[in-house]
């Protein structure tokens, strides 16, 4: 048996002012920064003990990683970062407001660009190495990402591509890892742990569309050797 945890980070600059975030390297805001700490407590309090860290290499969820860990005391145990478990890449819709989307292009549209299994938002015309938004310039598609194999890079992903490009690094490392009984934490992203999830419960297709995951509250699985599910919670801080 083997511990499963997911975190998706702590609220990022851009989730605070509503905009489609992305492959954008963003940073947590003041309430992100407290909700990985709060998760890290959580873990505490749960006792449980950890082999093995995995995370993006996007700067949200690395910090949350490493603050939740820190509070748990357990910043010491051996991390790997892939960009296989970077946030799903918004395309064109990266950097816009998700409430002038919606008056754009109407709440369904905008629903199912965010939320369904297959339809891929508007892609990008041509990939940048950064992205300006309110004259402020965060790092995109830069040298981070050297090591993408050739036509990889994304221009835009619907969960479906994006699962496609996680499962391989689940396969290699994760996978492996849960079956050696290590008890692993990964710290990624909203799409990302949604595309991991369905794999992980085998969600349908229609029905992932129900599930969301919010900041910086652990998902804990038990696994068995198979890895199937044998007992979940979600960790919630006291209201
Ligand atoms: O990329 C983003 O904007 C968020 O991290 C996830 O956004 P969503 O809830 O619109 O999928």
């Amino acid at each position: 048996m083997a511990k499963l945890v997911l975190i998706r980070h702590g609220q990022s600059e851009w989730n605070a002012l509503n905009l489609f975030n992305g492959w954008v390297d963003t940073k947590l805001s003041d309430k992100g920064i407290a909700q990985a700490k709060t998760a890290g407590q959580l873990l505490a309090k749960e006792g449980i003990q950890f082999d093995q860290a995995y995370t993006s290499v996007l700067t949200r969820a690395i910090t949350t990683l490493h603050l939740a860990l820190e509070e748990a005391d357990q910043l010491w145990i051996p991390e790997v970062k892939s960009w296989r478990l970077n946030e799903r890449h918004y395309g064109a819709l990266q950097g816009l407001n998700k409430a002038d989307a919606a008056k754009k292009w109407g709440d369904e549209q905008v629903h199912q660009w965010r939320r369904s299994y297959d339809v891929l938002p508007p892609l990008l015309e041509e990939q940048s190495e950064t992205m300006t938004i309110d004259g402020k310039t965060y790092p995109a598609l830069d040298r981070r990402y050297h090591d993408v194999p050739e036509g990889e890079l994304p221009k835009g992903e619907n969960l479906k591509v994006t699962l496609d490009r996680v499962l391989p690094f689940w396969d290699s490392d994760i996978s492996k890892a849960l079956k050696d009984g290590k008890n692993v934490v990964i710290g990624a992203h909203g799409n990302s742990l949604r595309a991991l999830v369905k794999h992980v419960e085998q969600i349908s297709d229609a029905d992932i569309m129900g599930v969301e995951i919010a900041n910086g509250e652990p998902w804990v699985y038990d696994l068995d050797e198979d890895l199937n599910v044998v007992s979940k919670k979600i960790l919630k801080p006291e209201a």
